[in-house]
């Protein structure tokens, strides 16, 4: 798997990341969520670099004119509910992809809230045959999530090529994702790449639960 962080480059990317961490910003609710939907519109920007692109004629009032386009039938799939500002950003840009879904939550198998499970209930999406798939997830923390993502989507077709977006990965995260693709012909593009998971498998210093900071606590 090869890896993409944009924070490497200095941007305004960075910024956007800051605010999401910052607890006094991540009081403004609408902010964290624009800030996540922001962050989606840079990547896909970024990510469309990587697309393939053939030469297209435009006919315009006056002429032709000439124009490098890309060639990829995208679907863009996220994972319920912390996915959505990020789905949105990404499709702000890719205005003319497709969608998928699935629902993944995560929950804690014990007292202590050490053991955590992954469990998905709901999925839709076109087929996946021959698609270039673009999975956004604003956390990747142990991977898990984002691994039973994709094989629930595997249940809807084979993508030709599968590229993965996320603000913030945990160390824990990209090797898990690395195990799980050792060739490099997917990409894991991220903003930052933070170095621990807590007790609770929570990104540190990450920035908290993405799905509450955007939509409140759920029970
Ligand atoms: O890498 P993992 O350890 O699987 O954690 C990452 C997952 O955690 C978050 O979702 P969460 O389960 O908190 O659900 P939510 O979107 O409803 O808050 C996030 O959106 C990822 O899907
Ligand atoms: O740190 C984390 C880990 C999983 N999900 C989140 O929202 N935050
Ligand atoms: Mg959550």
């Amino acid at each position: 798997m090869k890896i993409v962080n944009l924070s490497e480059g200095n941007s305004l990317l960075n910024q956007y990341v800051a605010e999401l961490r910052d607890v006094h910003v991540q009081k403004d609710r609408m902010r964290f969520r624009r800030n996540i939907e922001r962050i989606g519109e840079i990547m896909a920007y970024e990510m469309s670099k990587a697309l393939t692109y053939s030469v297209k004629q435009v006919q315009t009032p006056l002429g032709t004119a000439t124009a490098s386009t890309h060639d990829d039938k995208i679907v863009i799939a996220t994972v319920f509910r912390a996915g959505l500002p990020l789905h949105t950003g990404f499709l702000n840009m890719f205005d003319h992809a497709d969608n998928a879904f699935v629902s993944a939550f995560r929950f804690y198998k014990d007292d202590e809230h050490h053991i955590v499970d992954v469990h998905i209930e709901y999925i839709a999406a076109p087929s996946l045959n021959d698609r270039t798939l673009l999975l956004v997830d604003p956390m990747l923390a142990t991977g898990e999530s984002m691994e039973l993502a994709w094989k629930a989507f595997l249940t809807k077709g084979r993508p030709a090529k599968l590229q993965m977006a996320c603000v913030i990965a945990s160390q824990q995260g990209v090797e898990h994702m690395a195990e799980l693709f050792p060739g490099d012909d997917v990409t894991l593009w991220c903003a930052a790449i933070d170095p621990v998971l807590d007790e609770h498998k929570y990104i540190v210093p990450g920035l908290g639960d993405a799905g509450d900071l955007s939509f409140g606590e759920k029970l």
